[in-house]
Protein backbone atom coordinates (compact mmCIF):
# COMPACT_ATOMS: atom_id res chain seq x y z
CA UNK A 1 0.00 0.00 0.00
CA UNK A 2 1.61 3.01 -0.29
CA UNK A 3 2.46 6.08 1.98
CA UNK A 4 0.81 9.21 2.49
CA UNK A 5 2.51 12.13 4.83
CA UNK A 6 0.25 14.57 5.88
CA UNK A 7 2.26 17.08 7.69
CA UNK A 8 -0.08 20.41 8.97
CA UNK A 9 -3.03 19.80 9.78
CA UNK A 10 -5.75 18.48 7.30
CA UNK A 11 -9.65 18.26 7.61
CA UNK A 12 -10.19 14.42 8.27
CA UNK A 13 -12.97 14.90 5.44
CA UNK A 14 -9.39 14.63 3.58
CA UNK A 15 -7.73 11.85 5.13
CA UNK A 16 -10.70 9.46 4.95
CA UNK A 17 -10.59 9.83 1.52
CA UNK A 18 -6.68 9.12 1.54
CA UNK A 19 -6.85 5.94 3.59
CA UNK A 20 -9.37 4.21 1.24
CA UNK A 21 -6.41 3.95 -1.24
CA UNK A 22 -2.94 4.73 1.15
CA UNK A 23 -1.70 4.17 4.39
CA UNK A 24 -1.26 7.51 6.00
CA UNK A 25 0.66 9.48 8.76
CA UNK A 26 -0.25 12.41 10.24
CA UNK A 27 2.68 13.89 11.84
CA UNK A 28 1.91 17.85 12.06
CA UNK A 29 5.21 20.40 13.00
CA UNK A 30 7.70 18.55 11.82
CA UNK A 31 11.49 20.26 11.81
CA UNK A 32 12.99 20.19 8.32
CA UNK A 33 15.63 18.28 9.58
CA UNK A 34 12.83 15.50 10.65
CA UNK A 35 11.10 15.78 7.39
CA UNK A 36 13.83 15.38 5.44
CA UNK A 37 14.70 12.35 7.36
CA UNK A 38 11.40 10.64 6.87
CA UNK A 39 10.53 11.29 3.33
CA UNK A 40 11.92 8.66 1.15
CA UNK A 41 9.43 6.40 2.44
CA UNK A 42 6.17 8.19 1.34
CA UNK A 43 4.78 8.24 -2.16
CA UNK A 44 2.94 11.48 -1.81
CA UNK A 45 3.22 14.61 0.89
CA UNK A 46 -0.06 16.69 1.69
CA UNK A 47 0.67 20.24 2.96
CA UNK A 48 -0.87 23.44 3.67
CA UNK A 49 1.46 26.78 4.14
CA UNK A 50 2.98 25.53 7.16
CA UNK A 51 5.76 22.95 5.73
CA UNK A 52 8.18 24.47 3.44
CA UNK A 53 9.30 21.81 0.46
CA UNK A 54 12.55 22.78 -0.25
CA UNK A 55 14.18 20.97 -2.63
CA UNK A 56 16.56 19.09 0.01
CA UNK A 57 13.10 17.81 0.68
CA UNK A 58 12.33 16.83 -2.41
CA UNK A 59 15.51 15.34 -3.68
CA UNK A 60 15.24 13.11 -0.17
CA UNK A 61 11.98 12.30 -1.15
CA UNK A 62 12.85 9.59 -3.61
CA UNK A 63 9.50 8.04 -3.82
CA UNK A 64 7.61 10.60 -3.75
CA UNK A 65 4.81 10.83 -7.34
CA UNK A 66 2.87 14.03 -5.76
CA UNK A 67 2.39 16.93 -3.60
CA UNK A 68 -0.84 17.88 -2.30
CA UNK A 69 -1.09 21.59 -1.56
CA UNK A 70 -4.30 21.85 0.57
CA UNK A 71 -5.08 25.34 -0.80
CA UNK A 72 -4.14 28.12 -3.10
CA UNK A 73 -0.56 29.68 -2.91
CA UNK A 74 2.56 27.28 -3.86
CA UNK A 75 5.10 29.21 -2.54
CA UNK A 76 6.05 27.31 0.20
CA UNK A 77 7.29 24.53 -2.94
CA UNK A 78 9.80 24.88 -4.76
CA UNK A 79 7.56 24.08 -7.67
CA UNK A 80 10.68 23.66 -10.16
CA UNK A 81 12.43 20.90 -8.22
CA UNK A 82 9.63 19.16 -8.13
CA UNK A 83 8.91 19.19 -12.01
CA UNK A 84 12.43 18.65 -12.40
CA UNK A 85 11.90 15.36 -10.05
CA UNK A 86 8.75 14.41 -12.12
CA UNK A 87 6.21 14.88 -8.65
CA UNK A 88 2.95 16.10 -9.98
CA UNK A 89 2.41 19.60 -7.77
CA UNK A 90 -1.27 19.98 -7.28
CA UNK A 91 -3.51 22.72 -4.90
CA UNK A 92 -7.09 23.74 -4.46
CA UNK A 93 -7.46 26.97 -6.65
CA UNK A 94 -10.75 27.72 -5.52
CA UNK A 95 -11.36 25.55 -2.41
CA UNK A 96 -10.73 28.75 -0.02
CA UNK A 97 -11.67 31.40 -1.98
CA UNK A 98 -14.65 32.71 -0.47
CA UNK A 99 -12.99 32.21 3.05
CA UNK A 100 -9.74 34.39 2.27
CA UNK A 101 -12.02 37.23 0.92
CA UNK A 102 -14.65 37.02 3.82
CA UNK A 103 -10.74 37.38 5.95
CA UNK A 104 -10.09 40.39 3.87
CA UNK A 105 -13.55 42.32 4.83
CA UNK A 106 -13.47 41.18 7.93
CA UNK A 107 -10.13 42.53 8.56
CA UNK A 108 -11.36 45.81 6.70
CA UNK A 109 -14.37 46.21 9.27
CA UNK A 110 -12.54 45.05 12.10
CA UNK A 111 -9.92 47.79 11.64
CA UNK A 112 -12.31 50.14 11.21
CA UNK A 113 -14.48 49.52 14.04
CA UNK A 114 -11.87 48.60 16.57
CA UNK A 115 -12.93 45.64 17.31
CA UNK A 116 -10.08 43.84 18.86
CA UNK A 117 -9.13 46.58 21.04
CA UNK A 118 -13.11 47.22 22.40
CA UNK A 119 -13.57 43.56 22.66
CA UNK A 120 -10.25 43.44 25.22
CA UNK A 121 -11.59 46.79 26.62
CA UNK A 122 -14.44 45.27 27.78
CA UNK A 123 -13.42 41.84 28.77
CA UNK A 124 -10.78 43.97 31.52
CA UNK A 125 -13.86 45.20 33.22
CA UNK A 126 -13.92 48.72 31.21
CA UNK A 127 -16.99 50.61 29.52
CA UNK A 128 -14.90 53.18 27.60
CA UNK A 129 -17.33 54.37 24.35
CA UNK A 130 -15.43 57.40 23.53
CA UNK A 131 -12.33 55.77 22.73
CA UNK A 132 -13.31 53.43 19.80
CA UNK A 133 -15.12 56.19 17.32
CA UNK A 134 -14.73 54.34 14.28
CA UNK A 135 -14.84 55.38 10.55
CA UNK A 136 -17.67 54.15 8.02
CA UNK A 137 -16.65 51.75 4.87
CA UNK A 138 -19.95 53.19 2.93
CA UNK A 139 -18.64 55.62 -0.22
CA UNK A 140 -15.24 54.75 0.49
CA UNK A 141 -12.87 54.10 -2.19
CA UNK A 142 -11.64 50.79 -2.15
CA UNK A 143 -8.28 49.75 -4.14
CA UNK A 144 -8.30 46.42 -5.20
CA UNK A 145 -4.51 45.17 -6.53
CA UNK A 146 -5.10 41.58 -7.77
CA UNK A 147 -8.41 41.24 -9.68
CA UNK A 148 -8.26 37.30 -9.52
CA UNK A 149 -10.84 34.95 -7.47
CA UNK A 150 -10.72 36.23 -4.13
CA UNK A 151 -10.44 39.93 -5.85
CA UNK A 152 -13.42 39.24 -7.25
CA UNK A 153 -15.40 38.38 -4.32
CA UNK A 154 -14.41 41.12 -2.58
CA UNK A 155 -15.33 43.08 -5.23
CA UNK A 156 -18.64 41.98 -5.38
CA UNK A 157 -19.43 42.64 -1.74
CA UNK A 158 -17.98 45.79 -1.33
CA UNK A 159 -19.66 47.23 -3.98
CA UNK A 160 -22.96 45.89 -1.73
CA UNK A 161 -22.02 47.60 1.19
CA UNK A 162 -21.96 51.13 -1.14
CA UNK A 163 -18.10 51.24 -1.45
CA UNK A 164 -16.25 52.49 -4.81
CA UNK A 165 -14.18 50.63 -6.39
CA UNK A 166 -10.52 50.83 -7.90
CA UNK A 167 -8.67 48.23 -9.57
CA UNK A 168 -4.50 47.24 -10.54
CA UNK A 169 -3.93 44.49 -12.18
CA UNK A 170 -2.12 44.10 -15.35
CA UNK A 171 -3.27 40.88 -16.56
CA UNK A 172 -7.34 41.71 -16.24
CA UNK A 173 -9.40 42.67 -18.99
CA UNK A 174 -11.58 45.87 -19.11
CA UNK A 175 -14.18 44.20 -20.11
CA UNK A 176 -14.08 41.96 -16.89
CA UNK A 177 -12.96 44.96 -14.44
CA UNK A 178 -16.23 46.52 -15.83
CA UNK A 179 -18.09 43.63 -14.77
CA UNK A 180 -16.88 43.94 -11.84
CA UNK A 181 -18.00 47.51 -11.59
CA UNK A 182 -14.25 48.15 -10.84
CA UNK A 183 -12.28 51.61 -12.70
CA UNK A 184 -9.11 49.80 -13.79
CA UNK A 185 -6.85 52.62 -13.04
CA UNK A 186 -2.69 52.44 -12.75
CA UNK A 187 -1.06 51.40 -9.40
CA UNK A 188 -0.11 55.09 -8.44
CA UNK A 189 -3.73 56.55 -8.87
CA UNK A 190 -4.91 53.36 -6.65
CA UNK A 191 -2.41 54.25 -4.32
CA UNK A 192 -3.32 57.79 -3.92
CA UNK A 193 -7.17 57.95 -4.46
CA UNK A 194 -8.00 54.94 -2.18
CA UNK A 195 -9.43 55.07 1.32
CA UNK A 196 -8.83 51.46 1.65
CA UNK A 197 -6.22 48.85 -0.40
CA UNK A 198 -6.48 45.67 -0.11
CA UNK A 199 -3.78 43.06 -1.74
CA UNK A 200 -4.56 39.41 -3.61
CA UNK A 201 -2.25 38.92 -6.11
CA UNK A 202 0.65 36.40 -5.18
CA UNK A 203 3.75 36.62 -4.57
CA UNK A 204 6.16 37.00 -7.41
CA UNK A 205 9.18 38.69 -8.37
CA UNK A 206 6.94 41.67 -9.50
CA UNK A 207 5.03 41.73 -6.43
CA UNK A 208 7.64 41.30 -3.87
CA UNK A 209 7.81 44.41 -1.95
CA UNK A 210 5.27 46.55 -3.90
CA UNK A 211 4.19 48.24 -0.70
CA UNK A 212 7.19 50.20 0.31
CA UNK A 213 7.84 53.30 1.49
CA UNK A 214 7.42 55.20 -1.51
CA UNK A 215 4.10 53.13 -2.39
CA UNK A 216 3.25 54.49 1.87
CA UNK A 217 4.43 58.21 1.16
CA UNK A 218 1.52 57.93 -2.22
CA UNK A 219 -1.03 57.30 0.34
CA UNK A 220 -3.85 59.54 1.88
CA UNK A 221 -2.93 59.89 5.70
CA UNK A 222 -6.63 58.27 6.27
CA UNK A 223 -5.53 54.97 4.23
CA UNK A 224 -6.14 51.79 5.45
CA UNK A 225 -4.31 48.74 3.71
CA UNK A 226 -5.51 44.90 4.18
CA UNK A 227 -3.04 42.45 3.23
CA UNK A 228 -4.61 38.90 3.23
CA UNK A 229 -2.53 37.61 0.32
CA UNK A 230 1.20 37.60 0.73
CA UNK A 231 3.60 38.25 3.21
CA UNK A 232 6.59 40.21 1.78
CA UNK A 233 4.29 42.06 -0.81
CA UNK A 234 3.68 44.60 1.76
CA UNK A 235 7.76 45.83 3.05
CA UNK A 236 6.68 45.55 6.87
CA UNK A 237 9.90 47.77 8.23
CA UNK A 238 8.27 50.38 5.39
CA UNK A 239 4.87 49.71 7.18
CA UNK A 240 6.10 50.32 10.70
CA UNK A 241 7.45 53.28 9.94
CA UNK A 242 3.91 54.74 7.89
CA UNK A 243 2.18 53.85 10.48
CA UNK A 244 4.52 55.71 13.75
CA UNK A 245 4.37 58.95 11.71
CA UNK A 246 1.40 59.03 10.74
CA UNK A 247 1.55 58.14 6.64
CA UNK A 248 -1.25 56.18 6.86
CA UNK A 249 -4.02 55.42 9.45
CA UNK A 250 -4.29 51.91 9.56
CA UNK A 251 -3.26 48.04 8.63
CA UNK A 252 -4.76 44.81 9.00
CA UNK A 253 -2.13 41.57 8.21
CA UNK A 254 -3.11 38.12 7.82
CA UNK A 255 0.32 37.05 6.24
CA UNK A 256 4.11 37.49 6.71
CA UNK A 257 7.31 37.94 5.43
CA UNK A 258 8.17 35.34 7.59
CA UNK A 259 6.17 32.73 9.32
CA UNK A 260 5.25 32.07 12.35
CA UNK A 261 5.99 35.65 12.94
CA UNK A 262 9.04 36.72 15.23
CA UNK A 263 8.29 37.07 18.86
CA UNK A 264 9.47 39.99 19.05
CA UNK A 265 8.80 41.47 15.53
CA UNK A 266 8.13 45.17 15.67
CA UNK A 267 4.71 44.18 14.39
CA UNK A 268 3.61 43.01 17.71
CA UNK A 269 3.66 46.86 19.29
CA UNK A 270 2.23 48.52 17.18
CA UNK A 271 -1.22 48.91 18.80
CA UNK A 272 -4.75 50.25 17.60
CA UNK A 273 -3.69 50.72 14.42
CA UNK A 274 -2.67 47.47 13.30
CA UNK A 275 -4.94 44.45 13.34
CA UNK A 276 -2.78 40.79 12.88
CA UNK A 277 -4.16 37.25 12.29
CA UNK A 278 -1.99 34.06 12.39
CA UNK A 279 -2.89 33.49 8.50
CA UNK A 280 -6.59 32.89 8.89
CA UNK A 281 -7.24 33.48 6.09
CA UNK A 282 -8.16 29.82 4.50
CA UNK A 283 -9.74 28.99 8.28
CA UNK A 284 -13.08 28.11 7.67
CA UNK A 285 -14.66 24.65 8.10
CA UNK A 286 -16.47 25.02 5.11
CA UNK A 287 -13.09 25.87 3.24
CA UNK A 288 -10.89 23.52 5.04
CA UNK A 289 -13.24 20.53 3.95
CA UNK A 290 -13.38 22.18 0.39
CA UNK A 291 -9.24 21.67 -0.14
CA UNK A 292 -8.70 18.70 1.48
CA UNK A 293 -11.58 16.78 0.01
CA UNK A 294 -9.93 18.33 -3.45
CA UNK A 295 -6.51 18.00 -3.07
CA UNK A 296 -6.89 14.00 -1.06
CA UNK A 297 -9.01 12.97 -4.30
CA UNK A 298 -6.40 14.57 -6.58
CA UNK A 299 -3.77 12.34 -4.48
CA UNK A 300 -5.75 9.69 -4.33
CA UNK A 301 -5.97 9.50 -8.29
CA UNK A 302 -2.44 9.86 -8.95
CA UNK A 303 -1.54 7.03 -6.95
CA UNK A 304 -4.11 4.95 -8.82
CA UNK A 305 -2.46 5.94 -11.86
CA UNK A 306 -4.93 8.55 -12.97
CA UNK A 307 -4.12 12.30 -13.66
CA UNK A 308 -4.81 15.00 -11.50
CA UNK A 309 -7.27 17.57 -12.55
CA UNK A 310 -5.46 20.69 -10.59
CA UNK A 311 -1.79 20.14 -11.34
CA UNK A 312 0.29 23.19 -11.21
CA UNK A 313 3.34 22.00 -13.03
CA UNK A 314 1.98 18.86 -14.83
CA UNK A 315 -0.47 18.80 -17.71
CA UNK A 316 -3.52 16.95 -16.56
CA UNK A 317 -4.49 15.06 -20.23
CA UNK A 318 -4.35 10.89 -19.85
CA UNK A 319 -1.04 9.57 -20.67
CA UNK A 320 -1.55 8.57 -24.42
CA UNK A 321 -3.06 11.47 -25.57
CA UNK A 322 -0.35 14.17 -24.24
CA UNK A 323 2.41 11.80 -24.90
CA UNK A 324 1.32 12.54 -28.95
CA UNK A 325 0.53 16.25 -28.03
CA UNK A 326 3.62 16.89 -25.71
CA UNK A 327 5.44 18.73 -28.22
CA UNK A 328 2.68 21.13 -29.43
CA UNK A 329 1.54 22.03 -26.19
CA UNK A 330 4.90 23.13 -25.12
CA UNK A 331 5.22 25.36 -28.71
CA UNK A 332 1.26 26.17 -27.67
CA UNK A 333 2.82 27.03 -24.74
CA UNK A 334 5.83 29.62 -25.80
CA UNK A 335 4.04 30.87 -28.87
CA UNK A 336 1.06 31.95 -25.62
CA UNK A 337 3.44 33.36 -23.25
CA UNK A 338 5.44 35.30 -26.54
CA UNK A 339 2.39 36.75 -28.22
CA UNK A 340 1.07 38.04 -24.88
CA UNK A 341 4.28 39.89 -24.44
CA UNK A 342 4.55 41.60 -27.57
CA UNK A 343 0.95 42.40 -27.06
CA UNK A 344 1.38 43.80 -23.80
CA UNK A 345 0.01 41.48 -20.85
CA UNK A 346 -3.57 43.02 -20.63
CA UNK A 347 -5.08 40.70 -23.87
CA UNK A 348 -8.83 40.85 -24.61
CA UNK A 349 -8.62 38.56 -27.63
CA UNK A 350 -7.21 35.78 -29.14
CA UNK A 351 -7.15 34.14 -32.52
CA UNK A 352 -6.03 30.53 -32.41
CA UNK A 353 -5.29 28.94 -35.71
CA UNK A 354 -4.74 25.17 -35.65
CA UNK A 355 -3.06 24.33 -39.13
CA UNK A 356 -2.11 21.09 -40.78
CA UNK A 357 -2.36 17.95 -38.86
CA UNK A 358 -2.92 20.43 -36.02
CA UNK A 359 -6.38 21.09 -37.27
CA UNK A 360 -7.76 18.18 -35.57
CA UNK A 361 -10.49 18.13 -32.80
CA UNK A 362 -8.33 16.00 -30.55
CA UNK A 363 -5.78 18.97 -30.66
CA UNK A 364 -8.17 21.16 -28.14
CA UNK A 365 -5.65 20.73 -25.75
CA UNK A 366 -3.20 23.34 -28.01
CA UNK A 367 -5.75 25.97 -27.90
CA UNK A 368 -5.81 25.42 -23.67
CA UNK A 369 -1.96 25.72 -23.62
CA UNK A 370 -2.07 28.41 -26.03
CA UNK A 371 -4.35 29.97 -23.05
CA UNK A 372 -2.04 28.57 -20.37
CA UNK A 373 1.23 30.45 -21.88
CA UNK A 374 -0.97 33.49 -22.87
CA UNK A 375 -1.68 33.46 -18.88
CA UNK A 376 1.54 32.54 -17.41
CA UNK A 377 3.01 36.14 -17.06
CA UNK A 378 -0.06 36.66 -14.96
CA UNK A 379 -1.01 33.70 -13.07
CA UNK A 380 2.23 32.27 -13.02
CA UNK A 381 2.24 28.23 -11.41
CA UNK A 382 -1.98 29.27 -10.55
CA UNK A 383 -2.94 28.24 -13.93
CA UNK A 384 -2.46 24.89 -15.51
CA UNK A 385 -4.23 22.70 -18.64
CA UNK A 386 -7.49 22.55 -16.46
CA UNK A 387 -8.29 25.93 -15.11
CA UNK A 388 -6.85 28.14 -18.54
CA UNK A 389 -10.12 28.53 -20.22
CA UNK A 390 -11.86 28.97 -17.44
CA UNK A 391 -9.24 31.58 -16.55
CA UNK A 392 -9.77 33.18 -19.51
CA UNK A 393 -13.47 33.60 -19.91
CA UNK A 394 -13.62 34.90 -16.72
CA UNK A 395 -10.88 37.60 -17.02
CA UNK A 396 -13.23 38.53 -20.41
CA UNK A 397 -10.60 37.14 -23.13
CA UNK A 398 -12.33 36.70 -26.59
CA UNK A 399 -10.72 33.32 -27.76
CA UNK A 400 -11.53 32.29 -31.40
CA UNK A 401 -10.60 28.96 -32.51
CA UNK A 402 -9.85 28.37 -36.51
CA UNK A 403 -9.10 24.89 -38.01
CA UNK A 404 -7.60 25.06 -41.65
CA UNK A 405 -6.30 21.29 -42.15
CA UNK A 406 -5.36 22.23 -45.81
CA UNK A 407 -2.46 24.44 -44.73
CA UNK A 408 0.66 22.85 -45.77
CA UNK A 409 3.83 24.68 -44.99
CA UNK A 410 4.95 22.27 -42.03
CA UNK A 411 2.94 19.01 -41.07
CA UNK A 412 1.28 20.92 -38.37
CA UNK A 413 1.68 24.75 -37.18
CA UNK A 414 0.00 26.97 -35.42
CA UNK A 415 -0.25 30.78 -35.37
CA UNK A 416 -1.59 33.20 -32.52
CA UNK A 417 -3.23 36.51 -33.24
CA UNK A 418 -3.58 38.76 -29.82
CA UNK A 419 -5.08 41.99 -29.16
CA UNK A 420 -3.71 43.77 -25.94
CA UNK A 421 -2.93 47.00 -24.18
CA UNK A 422 0.09 46.95 -27.14
CA UNK A 423 -2.24 46.85 -30.10
CA UNK A 424 -2.32 43.92 -31.96
CA UNK A 425 0.57 40.87 -32.59
CA UNK A 426 0.91 37.81 -33.94
CA UNK A 427 3.11 34.84 -34.10
CA UNK A 428 3.48 31.36 -35.71
CA UNK A 429 4.85 28.03 -35.22
CA UNK A 430 5.83 24.57 -35.85
CA UNK A 431 7.76 21.68 -35.16
CA UNK A 432 11.19 20.48 -37.14
CA UNK A 433 11.54 16.98 -37.27
CA UNK A 434 8.54 16.45 -35.05
CA UNK A 435 10.26 17.68 -31.86
CA UNK A 436 12.26 21.40 -32.39
CA UNK A 437 10.10 24.02 -31.72
CA UNK A 438 10.59 26.96 -34.28
CA UNK A 439 9.10 30.47 -34.43
CA UNK A 440 8.19 30.65 -37.96
CA UNK A 441 5.78 34.25 -38.39
CA UNK A 442 6.03 37.67 -35.99
CA UNK A 443 3.53 39.86 -37.07
CA UNK A 444 3.38 38.92 -40.55
CA UNK A 445 7.16 38.97 -41.66
CA UNK A 446 8.45 35.41 -41.97
CA UNK A 447 11.48 34.54 -39.51
CA UNK A 448 12.48 30.71 -38.51
CA UNK A 449 14.24 30.63 -35.28
CA UNK A 450 13.99 28.21 -32.13
CA UNK A 451 12.80 30.15 -29.40
CA UNK A 452 15.38 31.16 -26.67
CA UNK A 453 14.82 32.49 -22.82
CA UNK A 454 16.16 36.27 -23.49
CA UNK A 455 14.75 37.63 -26.99
CA UNK A 456 14.80 40.89 -28.75
CA UNK A 457 12.51 41.83 -31.08
CA UNK A 458 12.79 44.94 -33.23
CA UNK A 459 10.93 46.53 -36.11
CA UNK A 460 12.79 48.68 -38.20
CA UNK A 461 13.70 49.97 -42.13
CA UNK A 462 15.13 47.24 -44.11
CA UNK A 463 18.49 49.23 -45.33
CA UNK A 464 22.20 48.65 -44.90
CA UNK A 465 24.37 49.23 -41.66
CA UNK A 466 21.06 48.77 -39.37
CA UNK A 467 21.75 45.44 -38.27
CA UNK A 468 25.54 46.26 -37.59
CA UNK A 469 24.64 49.18 -35.36
CA UNK A 470 22.48 47.26 -33.36
CA UNK A 471 24.83 44.81 -33.15
CA UNK A 472 27.78 46.86 -31.85
CA UNK A 473 25.12 49.08 -29.65
CA UNK A 474 24.37 45.40 -27.85
CA UNK A 475 28.23 44.49 -27.61
CA UNK A 476 28.95 47.98 -26.16
CA UNK A 477 26.50 47.14 -22.88
CA UNK A 478 27.94 43.77 -23.26
CA UNK A 479 25.32 41.65 -23.95
CA UNK A 480 26.13 38.53 -25.86
CA UNK A 481 24.23 37.29 -29.10
CA UNK A 482 23.52 33.67 -29.82
CA UNK A 483 21.60 34.34 -32.81
CA UNK A 484 20.41 37.16 -35.57
CA UNK A 485 17.71 36.79 -38.14
CA UNK A 486 15.93 39.08 -40.06
CA UNK A 487 12.65 39.13 -41.77
CA UNK A 488 11.15 40.92 -44.46
CA UNK A 489 8.11 41.10 -46.67
CA UNK A 490 9.76 42.99 -49.43
CA UNK A 491 13.43 44.22 -50.01
CA UNK A 492 14.22 47.74 -48.15
CA UNK A 493 10.56 47.67 -46.58
CA UNK A 494 9.63 47.06 -43.30
CA UNK A 495 11.37 44.36 -41.70
CA UNK A 496 11.41 42.40 -37.88
CA UNK A 497 15.23 41.06 -36.28
CA UNK A 498 14.74 38.85 -33.83
CA UNK A 499 17.98 38.01 -31.35
CA UNK A 500 18.47 35.42 -28.61
CA UNK A 501 20.72 37.16 -26.52
CA UNK A 502 22.44 35.67 -23.34
CA UNK A 503 21.18 37.53 -20.74
CA UNK A 504 18.45 39.73 -19.61
CA UNK A 505 18.86 43.11 -22.00
CA UNK A 506 20.20 45.16 -19.10
CA UNK A 507 18.30 48.83 -18.38
CA UNK A 508 17.98 51.59 -20.63
CA UNK A 509 19.70 49.48 -23.64
CA UNK A 510 16.29 49.43 -24.78
CA UNK A 511 15.34 52.96 -24.71
CA UNK A 512 19.19 53.55 -27.06
CA UNK A 513 18.02 50.76 -29.57
CA UNK A 514 15.13 52.86 -29.76
CA UNK A 515 17.12 56.24 -30.50
CA UNK A 516 18.53 53.96 -33.74
CA UNK A 517 17.75 55.73 -36.81
CA UNK A 518 15.32 53.28 -39.12
CA UNK A 519 13.96 51.58 -35.72
CA UNK A 520 10.19 51.56 -35.29
CA UNK A 521 9.84 49.53 -32.08
CA UNK A 522 11.97 47.16 -29.82
CA UNK A 523 10.68 44.59 -27.52
CA UNK A 524 12.27 42.37 -24.90
CA UNK A 525 10.72 38.66 -24.42
CA UNK A 526 11.60 36.79 -21.03
CA UNK A 527 10.35 33.03 -21.77
N1 LIG B 1 -4.48 34.43 3.67
C1 LIG B 1 -4.81 33.23 3.23
O1 LIG B 1 -4.99 32.31 4.01
C2 LIG B 1 -4.98 32.99 1.78
C3 LIG B 1 -4.22 33.66 0.86
N2 LIG B 1 -4.35 33.41 -0.47
C4 LIG B 1 -3.53 34.22 -1.39
O2 LIG B 1 -4.36 35.20 -2.02
C5 LIG B 1 -3.79 35.57 -3.27
C6 LIG B 1 -4.86 35.63 -4.35
O3 LIG B 1 -5.41 34.35 -4.56
P1 LIG B 1 -6.48 34.06 -5.73
O4 LIG B 1 -7.41 35.20 -5.86
O5 LIG B 1 -7.02 32.72 -5.49
O6 LIG B 1 -5.50 34.02 -6.99
P2 LIG B 1 -5.83 34.35 -8.52
O7 LIG B 1 -4.75 33.72 -9.27
O8 LIG B 1 -7.25 33.99 -8.85
O9 LIG B 1 -5.69 35.94 -8.61
C7 LIG B 1 -4.48 36.63 -8.50
C8 LIG B 1 -4.58 37.90 -9.33
O10 LIG B 1 -3.40 38.69 -9.15
C9 LIG B 1 -3.10 39.29 -10.41
N3 LIG B 1 -1.71 39.74 -10.47
C10 LIG B 1 -0.60 39.04 -10.84
N4 LIG B 1 0.48 39.84 -10.79
C11 LIG B 1 0.04 41.06 -10.39
C12 LIG B 1 0.68 42.30 -10.17
N5 LIG B 1 2.00 42.45 -10.36
N6 LIG B 1 -0.07 43.35 -9.76
C13 LIG B 1 -1.40 43.22 -9.57
N7 LIG B 1 -2.07 42.06 -9.79
C14 LIG B 1 -1.36 41.00 -10.18
C15 LIG B 1 -3.41 38.23 -11.43
O11 LIG B 1 -3.65 38.80 -12.70
C16 LIG B 1 -4.69 37.63 -10.84
O12 LIG B 1 -5.84 38.27 -11.37
C17 LIG B 1 -2.66 34.56 -3.51
O13 LIG B 1 -1.43 35.17 -3.13
C18 LIG B 1 -2.97 33.42 -2.56
O14 LIG B 1 -1.84 32.69 -2.22
C19 LIG B 1 -5.28 32.54 -0.96
C20 LIG B 1 -6.08 31.85 -0.09
C21 LIG B 1 -5.98 31.98 1.36
O1 LIG C 1 -4.38 28.83 0.24
C1 LIG C 1 -3.53 29.70 0.50
O2 LIG C 1 -2.84 30.29 -0.36
C2 LIG C 1 -3.32 30.07 1.90
O3 LIG C 1 -2.59 31.00 2.14
C3 LIG C 1 -3.96 29.28 2.98
O4 LIG C 1 -2.93 28.81 3.81
P1 LIG C 1 -3.22 27.64 4.87
O5 LIG C 1 -3.68 26.44 4.09
O6 LIG C 1 -4.31 28.14 5.77
O7 LIG C 1 -1.94 27.41 5.57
Amino acid sequence: MPKVLVSDSIDQAGIDILSQVAQVDVKTGLPAEELVKIISEYDALMIRSGTRVTQEIIEAGVQLKIIGRAGVGVDNVDVAAATRAGIVVVNSPEGNTIAAAEHALAMMLSMSRHIPEANESVKSGKWDRKKFIGVEVYKKTLGIVGLGKIGSHVAAAAKAMGMKLLAFDPYISQERADQLSCRLVDMDILLQESDYITLHMPKTKETYHMIDAKAFDMMKPTARIVNCARGGIIDEAALVEALKEGKIAGAALDVYENEPLEADSALRELGQKLVLTPHLGASTEEAQVNVAVDVAEQIRDVLLGLPARSAVNIPGLYPDALEKLKPYLQLAETLGNLVSQLAGGRVDFLDVRLQGELATNNSQPVVVASLKGLLSQALRERVNYVNASIEAKERGIHVIETRDAAANDYTGSLHLEAKGSLGTHSVSGALLGDREMRITNIDGFPINVPPSHHMLFTLHRDMPGIIGKIGSLLGSFNVNIASMQVGRKIVRGEAVMVLSIDDPLPEGLLSEIMKVPGIRDAYTVTL
